[in-house]
Formats: C-alpha cells, structure tokens, sequence
C-alpha cells in the first residue's frame, strides 16, 4: 500500500473541527501516528509478544479500534496459540477497509496465521465473546469519559480467566511540573519528526475536545472499579504509557 506522509494540518485552516478518522486520516495513518506517539512502534510489536502468554488455545483475541490493524498483525506474527482467531473492531468505514486490504496482504505473505474478522462496529454496542485478550491501543481516550467505566467492566466480564487486557494511552499527570515538562518533551519530539508549529498547533485544537486523557492513577482506580484485581504498566515514553489489566 501507498505509505504517505500526513500532511492534513500543514496548510493554514480557516475553522479548525474536531478530528475524525475520516478517509483522508486513514490514507495517512502509518506516518501520523509514528510520528506523533513516542514508543508507538515497540508498543505495537511488543504487545504481540505479550499477548503470547496471555492468549489460550480456542479462543478470541480483540483488537478495539483497530484503525489499520497494526496491533492485530503483531498478534499474528508472535501469538502461536492452537484455534485463536482474532477480532479487530473498529467504527470508522474508511480504517475498516483500509484494515482488511493490509490483512490480506499479510495473508498472501505468511502461511499459518491466525483467522481474522474485521467487523465495522461500535466497541460501545458490540457484545463480546469470552476472549483471552482484549487490547485497546490508544482507543479508550476517544471513548466518551462517562462511557468508560461500563466498557471496561463488560471487558472485564468477557475476560477468561489467565486473560489479560492491554491498555496504551496519552496520559495526564496530577502533579502540573510533571505534566508541563512531559507535555513539552511530546511537542519536541513531534518537532522532531518534522512537524510545524503550525501543524502541532492546529492538530491539538482538533483533538481537544475528542481525545481526553486520564492519569495513570484514574486508569488504575478505575481499572479495579470495573474488576480488574491487578495494573501493572510495562511502558512508558513521555506522556504515553501501557499497561496490562488482569481479570
Ligand atoms: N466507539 C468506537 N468504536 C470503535 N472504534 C472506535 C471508537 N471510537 C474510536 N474508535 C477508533 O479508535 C481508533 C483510535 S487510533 C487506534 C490505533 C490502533 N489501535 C493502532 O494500534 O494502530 C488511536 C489514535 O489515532 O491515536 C480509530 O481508528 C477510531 O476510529
Ligand atoms: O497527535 C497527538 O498529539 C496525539 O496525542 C496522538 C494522536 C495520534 C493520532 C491521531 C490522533 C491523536
């Protein structure tokens, strides 16, 4: 596929709306999010690697807003688990076709990989199955804050036993030095990879109102609220984090 750069808020906007997954994000997705989350491609490649202790023979594995399936093609380059088939979940129609066009190139590349249905959904209506994994990569922070508490608990009550859920998100922090300082660190390294002031500008009016972060500690309060006995992050990079929720 086509890999392009994200060019979407480089020309002057004269309104600047709200960020949606629309086609014209799908087309440049790849470039947008490596070059604005720190650790996206580890999380993404290692989250593969954890969900092999975790993933158990005949059973699903969900992949919640799974944009154009990155997490779901780690899941089947490292999960080796007999009878696992995944389930990649996403509402916008634009990630969900682009997805299936990248699955089915990894199909014609690798043999034996494990069966996929991408199905274009709401992960807020969509009944679960008994799975052992679960992953929300940064998808939880565009879900509306009072609808976060019931997902995660339905989550929860999917989740076999010896199942886990790995959660990555932008973080906030409560102590405001700790959140200045990692706030700027994340605008240099946009900088960085080659991001305007003008783009960084008008990226953050666009999520604002979309995209709404919580600290680690409301993701662990939370977390335990809806079930979940144990939080243990395994990343962190800056104001990004990861963490694995067991049931
Ligand atoms: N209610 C919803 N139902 C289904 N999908 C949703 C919903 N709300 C948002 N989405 C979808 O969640 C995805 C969030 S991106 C995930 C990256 C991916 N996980 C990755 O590992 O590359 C994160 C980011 O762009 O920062 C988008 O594709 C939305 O359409
Ligand atoms: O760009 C940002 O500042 C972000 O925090 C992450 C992001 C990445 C891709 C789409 C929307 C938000």
């Amino acid at each position: 596929m086509r890999q392009e750069p994200d060019q979407i808020f480089a020309q002057p906007l004269a309104q600047v709306t709200d960020f949606v997954f629309n086609e014209d994000v799908a087309r440049v997705f790849p470039d947008m999010i490596k070059r604005s989350v720190p650790g996206y491609p580890t999380i993404v490649e290692n989250i593969g690697v954890l969900a092999a202790r975790f993933a158990q023979p005949d059973s699903v594995l969900y992949d919640l807003g799974c944009s154009l399936g990155a997490v779901t093609q780690a899941l089947r380059r490292h999960v080796r688990s007999e009878q696992c088939r995944i389930i990649a979940v996403d509402n916008s129609a634009a990630m969900v076709e682009r997805c299936q066009e990248y699955l089915l190139a990894q199909n014609s590349m690798f043999q034996e990989l494990l069966p996929v249905e991408v199905i274009e959904a709401d992960i807020l209506s969509l009944q679960f199955q008994p799975a052992s994994l679960f992953a929300l990569n940064f998808t939880l922070q565009f879900i509306s804050p009072i609808q976060r508490p019931e997902l995660l608990t339905r989550i929860h009550q999917s989740l076999l036993p010896g199942g886990a859920l790995i959660l990555s998100e932008k973080l906030c922090f409560q102590d405001p030095e700790e959140h200045a300082l990692l706030t700027e660190l994340h605008l240099d390294f946009k900088r960085a990879n080659g991001y305007s002031e003008l783009e960084i500008a008008q990226k953050r009016s666009a999520i604002e109102n979309v995209m709404l972060p919580d600290s680690l500690e409301q993701h662990r309060e939370r977390l335990l609220a809806a079930g979940f006995t144990k939080v243990i992050p395994w990343f962190q990079c800056l104001n990004f984090a990861s963490l694995i929720a067991l049931p």
